[in-house]
This record gives structure tokens, C-alpha cells and sequence, in this order.
């Protein structure tokens, strides 16, 4: 048995859940749209950030931005039932598709994967596990790393566009959630920050093999050509949730 998230507010082509009443849960709503409008200034703030560690203005994004992609997700992880101690993946390994993703958890679970760059004897072979992970295939495995839980503090993670836009010297970190063996509930919040669904993105010159901003050692041009993020954004929703039956079938072993 897997355990998955039981609640969201949408799955692709699906109208969001609707919200409970006041009368049912009394100020859910309202804080539900003060942390979205919290989050979504905090994002802007990280992505100003992002943009001049990436060599640009910090207002590189604002236009990609004018009309963000922003998503709030409020997720339940069932407790593991008495008895099972199997590893199981309850959010089997995959990146998130646009711009950041700022995470609130309140305990242990997350993982992420730290890459090698090289094949290496200890490879990890689940990182196959999932099927966006074929946007790896230049990862030759890596190790698990348990992401801490530090009170009042959020996690980020960098999506899919910023891997682009820097042509992989800034991951878009694959990542996991192994909740099993655990008898209570886990909940997470994530918050998806993303670019306006038109936006084109395409390598900066900086991050080119040679070039000023990048690794010496990214030799390879691992997205020549430019994509509109949207689209990016339907091919990934559809391989997701389109194999989300096989998708966590694979039995992990916490590393
Ligand atoms: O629950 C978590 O910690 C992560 C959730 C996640 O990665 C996602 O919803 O994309
Ligand atoms: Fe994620």
C-alpha cells in the first residue's frame, strides 16, 4: 500500500476543491488567502534573489511574473497503518515545473537527491522511479539526503525553468517523500511559484559551456532549444499524472 497525499486543492483538470464554510470551518478561507498572499510576495522577494545570483537585473523576472503562476496545495499524509514497516514512496521522486517552490512541513519526510555529475559504482538506481526523472538522464545517480525540519523555517526548492535558464548549473532538485512507518499524519504546504504559462525560456549565454557564470565542468548544452513554459507545463502534468497508477510502484529503501 502506498500513502499518498489525500488532499489537495486541484488535480489537473479538476475544479479546485471547494473550500469548507465559515460556518463549517470558521476562518479557513481567510487564512488560506493571507498565506497565499503572503507567499506570493515572499516569492517575488526569492526570485529578485534568484535573478542576480544568476547574473541578471533583479527585476529580470518581473515581467515573467506580471501574471505568476501560483499554486497553494494543503497536503495530508495518512499515518502508516499499525503493523506496516515496509518503505514505501509516498510521493514518489520528481522535480516541480516552473520558477520555486516554497515549502512549509511540519516533520521529516522530504529527500532530496544531491547528483553526481559522473556514473559512479554507487549509483542510485531508483532515481528511474519516476517518470519525469527522464529529464535527468544526465544524472547518474546520487545519494537521498533527509531534508531537516527547522521550526519557523521554509524550505525552497528550484524547479524545472531555472534548470533551463542556467542550462543545469542550478538543479531543479529531485525530490521524494518516504512517510512510512510513521503512525501520524504528516502535512505539508507547498506553495508553487511559477512564471506567467507564456513565458519563453531559453539558456542565458552566461551558462553556456564557457561561459562566464558557468561550471567548468558542464561541458554538454543540455536544452538547446527554447520552450514556452507552458507547454512544459502540460507535457510534465500529463506524464505525472498519466502514470500515476506505475508511478510509485517501485518499493524504496530509505537511504
Ligand atoms: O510534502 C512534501 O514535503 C513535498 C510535496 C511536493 O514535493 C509536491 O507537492 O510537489
Ligand atoms: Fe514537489
Amino acid at each position: 500500500m502506498d500513502l499518498v497525499p489525500d488532499f489537495e486543492d486541484r488535480r489537473p483538470g479538476e475544479v479546485a476543491t471547494p473550500y469548507p464554510t465559515d460556518a463549517q470551518v470558521p476562518g479557513f478561507r481567510m487564512a488560506c488567502g493571507a498565506y497565499f498572499d503572503v507567499m506570493t510576495k515572499l516569492g517575488r522577494a526569492v526570485m529578485r534573489i534568484l535573478a542576480v545570483a544568476m547574473g541578471q537585473p533583479a527585476t529580470f523576472f518581473d515581467r515573467a511574473l506580471a501574471r505568476p503562476r501560483a499554486q497553494l496545495r494543503l497536503l495530508r499524509y495518512p499515518a502508516a497503518p499499525p503493523g506496516m514497516t515496509e518503505a514505501r514512496l509516498s510521493c514518489g521522486a520528481h522535480t516541480d515545473y516552473g520558477g520555486i517552490t516554497i515549502l512549509a512541513v511540519d516533520s521529516p519526510g522530504l529527500q532530496v537527491l544531491v547528483p553526481n555529475r559522473t556514473a559512479t559504482s554507487n549509483s542510485t538506481p531508483d532515481v528511474v522511479a519516476h517518470p519525469t526523472s527522464r529529464a535527468h538522464a544526465s544524472i547518474h545517480g546520487g545519494t537521498w539526503m533527509r531534508v531537516p525540519v527547522v521550526p519557523g523555517t521554509l524550505v525552497v526548492n528550484l524547479a524545472d525553468m531555472i534548470a533551463r535558464y542556467t542550462n543545469r548549473n542550478f538543479h531543479s532538485t529531485l525530490h521524494r517523500v518516504v512517510h512510512a512507518g510513521v503512525n501520524r499524519d504528516r502535512f505539508s504546504i507547498p506553495f508553487f511559484f511559477d512564471m506567467d504559462a507564456e513565458t519563453v525560456v531559453r539558456v542565458l549565454p552566461q551558462f553556456m559551456p564557457g561561459g562566464e557564470l558557468a561550471n567548468p565542468e558542464v561541458k554538454e548544452v543540455y536544452f538547446p532549444d527554447p520552450i514556452v513554459f507552458g507547454e512544459h507545463l502540460m507535457r510534465q502534468v500529463e506524464s505525472t499524472f498519466g502514470a500515476a497508477d506505475k508511478r510509485d510502484e517501485a518499493t524504496v529503501a530509505a537511504s
